[in-house]
C-alpha cells in the first residue's frame, strides 16, 4: 500500500506548496486527486515518485521509506508527466516499447505489451509515425502507455486526459480501471471531474496545499447543500440575488449563477426563473440534480478561492434584481 503521512514541500522556507498531506492508495485502486491550478496536486506525485524531496512527513509503500529512498520510488512508481512525453525523434512504438524494457520487460514481453496498448487506446495506426508529426492527443496517449507498459507497484498519471478527444478519453479510462484490476495502485490528477466521478474509486480534493474533503464520489456527492441545484445565465453583467430559499450560498462565475435548492422549493424556482426569463434578466435557466462538480466548485467557493471577489457567494447578494 502507498502511504503518505503529513507530507509537506516548502519551495521557499515558510512558503508550503503543500502542507499535512495524508492518503493511502491500496493496491487495486484509483485515487483521483482534484484542485485547481496552483494546489499542489503536481508537487505531491513529484514527492511521491522521488523527484521532489519532501520538507517533511513519511512517504512509504508497502512499509519501505520512498523518502529515504527516491532510487526505490522511481522504480517502485510509474509516472506520466503532466508535460509532453519527449518523443521528439522517436515513434510511440518506439518510446513505449523502449520504457518498458528499460523498466524490466523482457524485449517480447514490451513488444507485445506495447501493441496491445496502442491498439487499446485507439491509436494504432499512429503507433509508427515520428514524434513531431503527433498531435497533442495522440502524444499524451503514447505517454499513458509510457507509463502503463511496464509499471512499478503505483501508477501515477498527471492530468492523463488533456487535449485527448472524448472517444479516446474513454478508451483511456477503461485502460486506468484495467490497470487498477490488475493489481496496481493508481493515483491521478484531474481536472474533470465528471470523468473522475465515474473512473475513480476515492477522491482527495486539495485547495491551496491542503487536502479539505476526500471520500468516494457518492460520500462527497452526500455533502452537497441541496440535492438540486439552479443554474442561470444573466442576460447582462446584473446581479442576480435569490428571491427564493436556497439550501446554500450561491456561486457565480461571470454571467452563470448556480443556486443550490431542494426538491421541495423546486416548483418557486421553476416560477421565479420563468418571471426572469420573461422579463429578460436572463438569457436561459435549467433545474438540474447536484453533481460532484457542484460539490467540488462549492468546496473551493467555500474556502474564498473561486476568484469573482463580488460578493454573490453571500446569498442575500447585492444590486438585487427583481422579477
Ligand atoms: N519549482 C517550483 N518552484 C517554486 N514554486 C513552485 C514550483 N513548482 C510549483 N510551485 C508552486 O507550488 C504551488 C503548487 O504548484 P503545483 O504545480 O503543485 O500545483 P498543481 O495543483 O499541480 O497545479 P496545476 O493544476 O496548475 O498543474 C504553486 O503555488 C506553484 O506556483
Amino acid at each position: 500500500m502507498l502511504w503518505i503521512h503529513q507530507l509537506r514541500k516548502e519551495y521557499k522556507p515558510g512558503e508550503p506548496a503543500n502542507d499535512g498531506i495524508s492518503l493511502q492508495v491500496r493496491p487495486g485502486q484509483v485515487l483521483g486527486l482534484l484542485g485547481h491550478n496552483g494546489a499542489g496536486k503536481t508537487t505531491l506525485i513529484n514527492q511521491v515518485v522521488g523527484l521532489l524531496r519532501p520538507t517533511a512527513g513519511e512517504i512509504t509503500l508497502d512499509g519501505h521509506d520512498l523518502v529515504a529512498n527516491p532510487a526505490q520510488a522511481r522504480r517502485s512508481c510509474a509516472l506520466m508527466p503532466q508535460a509532453h512525453a519527449p518523443l521528439d525523434g522517436v515513434t510511440p512504438r518506439q518510446a513505449v516499447e523502449t520504457i518498458g524494457r528499460i523498466r524490466g520487460a523482457p524485449r517480447a514481453r514490451a513488444r507485445e505489451r506495447t501493441s496491445e496498448l496502442l491498439a487499446e487506446l485507439g491509436i494504432e495506426e499512429w503507433a509508427d509515425t515520428i514524434g513531431e508529426r503527433l498531435s497533442g492527443g495522440v502524444r499524451r496517449l503514447a505517454a499513458f502507455a509510457m507509463a502503463a507498459v511496464r509499471p512499478g507497484h503505483v501508477v501515477m498519471l498527471d492530468e492523463p486526459t488533456n487535449d485527448v478527444d472524448p472517444v479516446r478519453r474513454r478508451l483511456l479510462w477503461g485502460q486506468v480501471r484495467v490497470l487498477a484490476e490488475a493489481g496496481y495502485a493508481v493515483l491521478l490528477v484531474t481536472h474533470n471531474v465528471a470523468e473522475a466521478e465515474r473512473s475513480v474509486d476515492r477522491l482527495a480534493i486539495m485547495d491551496r496545499g491542503r487536502i479539505v474533503a476526500k471520500g468516494t464520489p457518492a460520500e462527497l456527492r452526500e455533502r452537497a447543500v441541496g440535492e438540486l441545484r439552479l443554474e442561470l445565465l444573466a442576460s447582462d453583467a446584473a446581479s442576480i440575488a435569490p428571491k427564493i430559499p436556497t439550501a446554500g450560498p450561491t456561486q457565480r462565475t461571470g454571467r452563470r449563477y448556480l443556486m443550490p435548492i431542494t426538491g421541495a422549493t423546486a416548483p418557486e424556482a421553476l416560477a421565479w426563473a420563468l418571471r426572469l426569463r420573461e422579463a429578460g434578466t436572463i438569457d436561459e435557466f435549467s433545474i438540474t440534480p447536484t453533481s460532484l462538480e457542484d460539490v467540488y466548485v462549492g468546496l473551493i467557493a467555500s474556502t474564498g478561492e473561486n476568484g469573482n471577489g463580488d460578493g454573490a457567494n453571500d446569498p442575500r447578494g447585492s444590486g438585487v434584481v427583481a422579477a
